[in-house]
């Protein structure tokens, strides 16, 4: 009976829980339905407003696109607004021209413009001229006008397009017209006629693009053209008739500009001794010149034209250094992973000729080294006292091949490499960096006698960001006196050989090696440390391996710090050598104090590298320390 009793009631007991289990299965079936539905129902409402959306877009896409067409207006109001901001920004001492940013740059002038510039100045509206001036705004000779003179030339510049040889102005003609470059280059020829723009070893004297102007002089003089222009290639200009530039007052600006230089030249102490006439002279033949950081200026500075002067900024000197000239037991130095990072340079004397740097090439602006000159090095001595370079002995042995010194200028020695092709070895190195009333090129003007071996160096300019004022070395020579002449000779210093440039990249070199050797051991020593602790039949890995690197780390450890007396301060931050008192290498001096401590290594200047105790038992172990 009890048993009937207890089967029944666990049969009933059964009975509810089944029916509460489906009753809750049906529930969550009905619940996830539910959900479910409310998921198609929102994507169809999303799809539905995501079309109804791309509608409208596509609407107002065609409105803007027509009305381009039709009046040809795209000076939005928040454009405006934008370049109040800019104009409001200039006044104040940026270190960049907030213009050279804008991403409206146009490379060409577009159609609505010349539409615009096809029309008579009364018959521009007001929103056609603020486009107008919106878009010369991109021309740095135009920013330097106030606003409302820019206004006023919107309104009357008209638009010129002239092909490639085609002579705008020619030498002896009566000037008419001013013109501003919007795209491509002309050449500025005075002797002879347009054709030696084009020959070869006679280049035009001045070569002017995008921003630059020309064909003041005659305007503001009432004489005739000065000089010959004729286009390079295909280029287009905003031209203002000469009426309009007198009325206007433009002559002013051209004028401000040209004695700017004048007066900057005057402060000079080279041309302390000229007189007005001829400073003014030379002054109206040169141009400013704007450089953002890293455009070449001059790709060989023996073929050059121009005289530099660095009016703000700096102006860095660049040589190519031929590596290939180092013996092979010193080009050992370099570690794989250093002999990858230099330059193979094909024999066409471009930098950037193989093909994975053309790929790059092609990527950023044509005039840029930037990937290149990551690799240069910078020595801050342009005289070849070798000796105020920090560490540099002059007896270090070159490792120069017998009668292979550089005879051919900046020209790469070429090897057949593995795959057969011609290659050469060779780094950017910075020779000088130049800064504001600091010249380049002057020396060129010297008599061949008195000019120094630089001048048939080929050097490259980069700009580190500069302003520029660029002078044909033929009109300088022509006005230099004979006091000017021997101030010249007396100041020129060549800058150090290849041979000691060599010696200096070696060095860096060996540096840059140890210090990537030195990392790599401590990597490397760590990781094998945890290894030989679990397993005690395994060699506790030795740090310093004189073997393994080509420079001894020992050696160069007691080089490098054998110059610091061990001082009380655990870690000085200034730049003199100095060493915490807990490590000396040369009087094996080594305080445990805390378990970190700070390895310092001193090459020209402080590196610190942390080492952890067990790095202090090696070293004693190696015997390079002892407590
Ligand atoms: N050395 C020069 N470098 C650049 N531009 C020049 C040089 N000499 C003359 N020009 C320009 O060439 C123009 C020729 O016509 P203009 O004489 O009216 O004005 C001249 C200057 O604007």
């Amino acid at each position: 009976m009890p048993n009937d009793l207890k089967n029944k009631k666990l049969s009933e007991t059964a009975k509810v829980l089944n029916a509460k289990r489906k009753g809750f299965n049906s529930s969550s079936q009905n619940h996830q339905k539910k959900n479910f539905n409310i998921k198609i129902a929102l994507r169809k409402k999303k799809t539905e407003v995501d079309s109804k959306v791309s509608l409208i877009v596509r609407v107002f896409r065609r409105i803007r696109q027509l009305t381009i067409e039709r009046r040809g207006v795209i000076y939005s109001g928040a454009m405006q607004l934008m370049d109040n901001v800019v104009q409001n920004v200039e006044g104040k001492d940026l270190l960049f021209d907030p213009n050279d940013y804008k991403s409206r740059y146009q490379f060409a002038i577009p159609s609505w413009a010349r539409k615009t510039c096809a029309l008579l100045p009364e018959q521009r509206s007001e929103i056609e001229i603020l486009n107008m001036a919106s878009l010369m705004r991109q021309l740095k000779i135009f920013r330097k006008y106030s606003s409302k003179m820019q206004l006023l030339l919107a309104k009357i510049v008209t638009y010129e397009r002239f092909g490639r040889r085609r002579v705008v102005i020619r030498k002896g003609h009566i000037g008419r017209c001013f013109y501003l470059v919007f795209s491509g280059t002309v050449g500025v020829v005075i002797q002879g006629d347009e054709d030696r723009a084009f020959v070869n070893d006679e280049k035009p004297v001045n070569i002017l693009r995008k921003g630059d102007a020309f064909g003041e002089l005659a305007l503001v003089r009432n004489t005739a053209r000065s000089a010959t222009i004729v286009c390079l290639e295909n280029t287009e200009f905003l031209v203002i008739d000469k009426d309009d530039f007198l009325r206007l007052g433009v002559h002013k600006y051209a004028y401000e500009e040209m004695l700017e230089r004048c007066n900057f030249m005057r402060s000079l102490e080279i041309f302390k001794t000229w007189s007005d006439e001829a400073l003014k002279e030379v002054a109206e033949g040169g141009r400013h010149v704007e450089l953002l950081c890293n455009n070449v200026v001059e790709v060989d500075t023996v073929l050059s034209e121009f005289v530099y002067f660095v009016k703000k900024g700096q102006l860095d000197v660049v040589r190519l250094l031929d590596l290939s000239v180092l013996n092979e037991e010193k080009c050992n130095y370099y570690s794989s992973s250093t002999k990858d990072s230099f330059q193979f340079i094909t024999p066409n004397n471009s930098p950037c000729r193989t093909p994975h740097l053309l790929e790059k090439r092609k990527k950023t602006n044509e005039n840029q080294l930037s990937h290149l000159y990551q690799l240069s090095l910078y020595i801050a001595n342009k005289t070849s006292n070798l000796a105020n370079l920090p560490g540099l002995s002059t007896e270090l042995n070159l490792g120069l091949k017998k009668d292979e010194t550089l005879k051919k200028d900046c020209m790469l020695s070429f090897k057949t490499s593995s795959k057969n092709e011609t290659v050469g070895l060779g780094t950017f190195i910075k020779v000088d960096s130049l800064t504001a009333g600091q010249i380049f090129g002057l020396n060129y003007i010297l008599s061949e006698e008195h000019q120094n071996a630089d001048c048939k160096r080929r050097f490259i300019l980069v700009s580190a960001g500069c302003e520029l004022i660029r002078i044909q070395k033929s009109l300088i020579k022509s006005k230099a006196d004979q006091s000017t002449l021997a101030k010249i000779k007396q100041r020129s210093i060549p800058y150090p050989s290849d041979a000691e440039l060599n010696e200096i990249f070696l060095r860096y070199n060996r540096w840059r090696c140890f210090k990537e050797n030195l990392v790599d051991r401590i990597i490397n020593y760590n990781q094998n440390m945890e290894i030989a602790k679990k397993n005690i039949s395994i060699q506790v890995p030795k740090y310093f391996n004189s073997n393994s690197i080509s420079v001894d780390q020992c050696t160069w450890l007691q080089e490098e710090v054998s110059p610091l007396k061990a001082s009380s301060n655990s870690c000085s931050s200034d730049t003199s050598r100095s060493l915490p008192s807990f490590f000396s290498l040369k009087g094996k001096i080594f305080a445990p104090q805390s378990t970190q401590r700070t390895l310092m290594i001193t090459h020209g200047g402080i590196r610190h590298m942390k080492i952890g105790s067990d790095m202090r038992d090696l070293l004693q172990k190696t015997k390079c320390l002892t407590t």
